[in-house]
């Protein structure tokens, strides 16, 4: 009989995954799924920025990027959406979010914030982003088309995101587990060419988005006529 598969517990690390999600698009959700079993995480926080701080004001409202995440989170226990930085009256800063966690959940949940590639090339323009090291590990991705892959690190760093990630670079995921924050582990997964923009792209011009992202979140777009 095959052993049992190791059940998520409630204290195992969280993977948050922050994002625009305008829309959410399977790249997000490969992303969570992918980062889940190779980093051991007991769940995949969704949190759909409200207002994203570093782009132009999104194309759809954050009521309905949010909206979509739910719906693509659906079915999936693996998954859950958090709408704090929707709900807040402010630009969403990642170290807000992650002081604002740390009080619901406490100082040791290990906390692993998941980035794609070029999200974490911008990590030092980020509101406090030495601080962020403190409150959580962070796990990234590589993303089609950006270059700090994991396997050409630190040469593709800049000098300022090297420095901060030599004594932090981790391989091993059970340093995600036995520490609460404070790890850089980058993680292969499989390569998606697939944005929010392309997507939005191809709907304003009057393309199909289909197999993009779920059907439920593509059904979502056309009843409420987003990107035309
Ligand atoms: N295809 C993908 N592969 C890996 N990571 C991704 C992918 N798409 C998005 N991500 C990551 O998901 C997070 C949220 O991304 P975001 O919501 O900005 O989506 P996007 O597709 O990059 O959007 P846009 O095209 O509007 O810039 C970021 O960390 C980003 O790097
Ligand atoms: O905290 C910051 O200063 C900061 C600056 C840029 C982006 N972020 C977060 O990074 C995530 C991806 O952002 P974006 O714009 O690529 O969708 C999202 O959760 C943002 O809130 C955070």
């Amino acid at each position: 009989m095959a052993p049992p598969t190791e059940q998520p517990d409630g204290n195992g690390p969280l993977g948050l995954l922050g994002g625009t999600f305008d829309p959410i698009h399977l790249g997000h959700l490969r992303l969570a799924e992918e980062a889940r079993e190779a980093l051991g995480l007991a769940r995949v926080r969704l949190i759909p920025a409200g207002q994203p701080p570093h782009r132009s004001e999104p194309g759809s409202t954050a009521d309905d990027r949010l909206a979509m995440a739910r719906l693509a989170a659906t079915g999936n226990p693996g998954l859950e959406i958090d709408d704090g930085e929707v709900r807040a009256e402010r630009k969403s800063y990642t170290m807000l979010t992650l002081e604002r966690l740390r009080t619901e959940l406490g100082p040791q949940r290990p906390l692993v914030l998941i980035l794609g590639a070029d999200a974490f090339e911008g990590l030092p323009t980020w509101h406090r982003w030495q601080e962020i090291f403190g409150l959580a590990h962070i796990a990234v991705a590589n993303r089609p088309g950006y270059s700090p892959h994991a396997r050409r690190w630190p040469a593709t760093l800049s000098p300022e995101l090297a420095a901060a990630c030599q004594d932090r670079h981790t391989a091993d995921p059970a340093d995600l587990r036995h520490t609460p924050a404070g790890h850089v582990m980058p993680f292969d997964m499989t390569p998606l060419a697939i944005s929010a923009s392309l997507i939005r792209d191809l709907i304003g011009n009057g393309h199909s988005a289909r197999y993009l992202l779920p059907d439920s979140v593509l059904d979502y777009i056309g009843s409420h006529g987003l990107y035309r």
